[in-house]
């Protein structure tokens, strides 16, 4: 088995490898070789298994993104996606030797970490990739959708700008600039490259379909936020993605979905797990969660220089012993942060913690905490306070989300 790189010429090629490993057929010509759905390819970056007789079995591709790390630090990530390998050719370590053979070629391309949308949770742990965003949906019925009064006073839902209902299909420019916008502030967002909005993509998987949204404009008439949504059988509402950082421009734009006629519930399809709209409801139990789960999973490829890009909100000292089973690598790293950044050296000092690097991956955005892995059994706290010292280190100003489906 040989793994070798893809260039322009083997789109077609290449997208038909990809349709044949998830047994699916093109269903319109967009889903074709050359249509909407694989434009954004980076064939430079892409690879083919090939047998001894250059025939394709497997493939895997990379964009290449921004992700914003907590602190609002803008970092380059590789989004690994189209991992397929042929029904034929699968439990014979074809995607094993793909992964080995990518990660090596991102670290050769100076990069530090990788991500990936898993179609199963059980595939890439053992690659070193964790689950390291969560996302939601909630369901609101209309009749139970009452906001509750602010109680700390009429800062949030005290809305001064307004909300404009426009077609997808006539405001492209703007939804990309407010997306832009959103995702620098919005830990574990990623960027969207300009032909992804180019292409008329809307929502994942990426689509041309039709949908509303609702812009939302501050007093001056800059737009701010906005929501895209469809109206389904039966009179359900389905918004795809809410776009803003500011709690309030949310809150008016929840409101008017939640105000609209002829709908017996709203559906938000992605609202990080954590999302205050359900306290904002005057009935507690309105807010119905579902399809709680992993979406973006995070692969380090080089610990310092991961641990040092991203911003830190506490001082404090850590010493992490971290295994890369995958990759046969073991380094033991102090991690000092002062002042919102931090210095990661080699050391011999005794760990706080040990852990696998894919836990890392999934601590790195502050999605979840060291002591919540601790307690699965996953790592380990060399002493009682390791834990909640780690905690205090690796929380984020806010609660990392991604909306970006690859
Ligand atoms: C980021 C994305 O693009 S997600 C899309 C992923 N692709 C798909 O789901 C398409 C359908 N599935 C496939 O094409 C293949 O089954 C793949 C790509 C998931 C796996 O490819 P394979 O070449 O069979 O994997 P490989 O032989 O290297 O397996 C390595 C290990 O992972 C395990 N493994 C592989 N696939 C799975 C799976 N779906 N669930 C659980 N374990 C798995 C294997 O058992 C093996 O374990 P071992 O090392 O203990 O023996």
């Amino acid at each position: 088995m040989e793994i070798r790189s893809t260039t322009d010429q083997d789109l077609d090629l290449f997208v038909d490898t990809l349709h044949t490993a998830f047994g699916r057929f093109p269903e319109t010509p967009a889903e074709g070789g050359t249509g909407v759905w694989w434009s954004a390819f980076e064939m430079d970056r892409n690879l083919f298994a090939v047998t001894a007789d250059g025939r394709p079995v497997g493939t895997v591709g990379a964009y290449s993104f921004e992700l914003t790390l907590p602190g609002g630090i803008l970092a380059p990530a590789a989004g690994v996606t189209a991992v397929g390998v042929l029904p034929s050719h699968r439990r014979q370590g074809v995607l094993s030797a793909m992964m080995r053979h990518q990660l090596t070629e991102l670290r050769a391309r100076g990069e530090f970490l990788s991500v990936l949308l898993a179609s199963e949770a059980t595939i890439y742990g053992r690659f070193g990739y964790g689950p390291a965003t969560y996302t939601s949906r909630l369901t609101v019925p209309r009749h139970q959708a009452a906001f509750d009064l602010p109680r700390a006073g009429a800062a949030v839902g005290a809305d001064t700008g307004s909300v404009e209902v426009l077609r997808r299909a006539e405001c492209g420019e703007l939804l990309e600039e407010v997306y832009d916008r959103y995702r620098r502030a919005q830990p574990g967002a990623l960027s969207r490259p300009h032909r992804w909005w180019a292409a008329g993509a809307g929502q994942a998987p990426i689509s041309p379909a039709p949908r509303y949204v609702a812009v939302h404009r501050d007093t001056e008439g800059v737009p701010d936020g906005y929501a895209s949504y469809s109206l389904g059988d039966p009179d359900i509402l389905t918004v795809d993605e809410t776009i803003t950082t500011d709690d309030a421009v949310f809150t008016a734009l929840a409101r008017f979905l939640l105000g609209h006629d002829l709908v017996s519930k709203v559906v938000f399809k992605h609202v990080p797990p954590g999302h205050p709209l359900r306290w904002q409801l005057a009935d507690f139990r309105a807010g119905q969660v579902g399809d709680d789960g992993d979406w973006l999973w995070v692969r380090l490829l080089d610990v310092p220089r991961a641990l040092t890009a991203r911003g830190w909100f506490t001082d404090g000292e850590l010493v992490l012993d971290v295994d890369d089973p995958f990759l046969g690598e073991r380094g033991r790293h102090l991690l000092t942060v002062r002042d919102g950044k931090a210095d990661c050296v080699p050391t011999d000092r005794e760990p706080d913690l040990s852990l696998d690097v894919r836990d890392l991956g999934s601590l790195y955005l502050g999605g979840t905490t060291p002591s919540t892995l601790v307690r699965a059994g996953h790592v380990r706290a060399h002493h009682p306070g390791a834990a909640a010292l780690a905690d205090a280190l690796f929380r984020a100003e806010r609660e990392p989300h991604c909306l970006h489906w690859f």
